[in-house]
């Protein structure tokens, strides 16, 4: 059979994260298929350089206060142009030549430079899920607008959206999202009253940065997921169900009108979303480990606990509020997190700052861009005051 990948230009957002660094893994196994134009950072301006020297991309972002250190270390490569902050970010995701631009930041901060891809016509391969969750219906609106396509790097998404090639005839009755449960599953309210930040940054199934293996620890990775699947999707509220799953195989499964379920499964390893999503729609060979069920003999699955872990039903409830409520679930969270890592909140704590900020800031219906943008910072304020 004939090959007719042609090679695609990206722009890897956040290369320096854990799924950067991934996405730069599968592009140095598929040299002949991807040429990376683009490459961004946040304070990790020695890991940019050296990327940079591997990859030799046209242009790299770092964090404003990390300019002058990246410009130096890279005056002696011309063809790679030194930019920095958040208005660099967006204009280099819309430069002629990029394909595909993966948004492998991390928050609300992802916002910004998807909306700019979109409309300048750029496909998404979306790690960013709190992107969706903030401004899922404005991002739908626009993806349809500029008729780009969305994708899904999170891997129960891309297991979902992997079901569903093949299947474009036929409508969905429910997506079932798996959850590993965190490191917690099990606990009762009053056992994790005590947790450490070391506890909960052990995921028992994935190595992730800091804010999404907190928010597993939590469950609110399981919330934002179904808002993400919603939109995803195109799917009502009480279609996307959640189910534990701890061993981490089946990476989520699709339901059909004819009760027929279909599920992807495979080794807890970012790699194969994130090579699918950049590789779409092709399947591209590689040597990452396979799967045996031999290994895991035993797949189990059992209900999440809703009552120890508040913050998956205080996602369902911004999720069917709409609006800007899941802007301010984000923002909240967002908080919440960066203080429990800085031993400012308890564990437990997390979820009444979520709580309160959901009653506490003004509710928009139909938000604008401009909305979300004050709505965030908004209910970042807020969320700060109840530290
Ligand atoms: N990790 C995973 O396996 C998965 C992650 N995701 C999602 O993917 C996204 C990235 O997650 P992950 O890779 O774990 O996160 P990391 O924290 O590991 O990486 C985040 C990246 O974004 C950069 N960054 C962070 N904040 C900013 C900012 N304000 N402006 C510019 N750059 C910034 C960081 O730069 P620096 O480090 O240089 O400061 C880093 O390159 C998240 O939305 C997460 O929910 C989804 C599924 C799985
Ligand atoms: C790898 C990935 O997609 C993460 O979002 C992962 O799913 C986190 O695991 P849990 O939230 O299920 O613990
Ligand atoms: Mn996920």
């Amino acid at each position: 059979m004939t090959d007719s990948f042609s090679i695609k230009t990206l722009a890897l957002l956040g290369s320096t994260g854990s799924i950067g660094t991934q996405a730069l893994e599968v592009v140095r196994e598929q040299r002949s298929r991807f040429r990376v134009a683009v490459l961004t950072a946040g304070r990790q301006w020695e890991l940019l350089v050296a990327q940079a020297r591997e990859f030799r991309p046209a242009a790299v972002v770092i964090g404003d206060d990390y300019y002058q250190q990246t410009k130096a270390a890279l005056a002696d490569q011309p063809e790679t142009e030194v930019l920095a902050g958040d208005a660099a970010l967006t204009e280099v995701v819309q430069r002629p030549d990029i394909d595909v631009v993966l948004t492998a930041l991390v928050g609300y901060a992802g916002l910004p430079p998807t909306v700019a891809a979109i409309r300048a016509g750029k496909d998404i391969a979306l790690a960013n899920k709190e992107t969706l969750v903030v401004a899922g219906e404005l991002i739908t609106n626009l993806v349809q607008q500029y008729g780009v396509k969305v994708l899904p790097v999170d891997s129960e998404h891309s297991a979902i959206f992997q079901c569903l090639v093949g299947e474009e005839q036929n409508p969905i009755e429910k997506v079932i999202l798996t959850a590993s449960g965190g490191p917690f599953r099990g606990r009762s309210a009053q056992d994790l009253a005590h947790i450490t930040k070391a506890q909960a940054l052990k995921h028992p199934n994935w190595t992730m940065g800091a804010k999404i293996t907190i928010d597993s620890a939590t469950l609110m990775n399981k919330g934002l997921e179904v808002i993400e699947a919603k939109w995803l999707f195109n799917l009502a509220n009480e279609q996307v169900d959640v189910v534990v799953h701890p061993q981490s195989i089946v990476h989520s499964l699709v339901q059909f009108e004819d009760g027929s379920l279909k599920a992807q499964l495979g080794l807890p390893d970012m790699k194969l979303p994130i090579q699918y999503a950049l590789g779409y729609p092709q399947r591209l060979r590689n040597d990452f480990p396979r799967f045996s069920f031999l290994q895991y003999p035993t797949l189990t699955f059992e209900a999440p606990d809703l009552g120890t872990f508040r913050h998956l039903p205080l996602a369902y409830s911004a999720m069917q509020r709409g609006g800007s409520a899941a802007c301010v679930l984000n923002a909240a969270n967002e908080v919440a997190v960066a203080a429990f890592l800085q031993d400012q909140v308890s564990f437990l704590g997390m979820a009444d700052v979520v709580a309160e900020c959901l009653g506490r800031v003004p509710y928009l219906a139909a938000p604008t861009l401009a909305d979300y943008a004050a709505t965030d910072a908004e209910a970042r304020r807020v969320a700060t005051s109840l530290l």
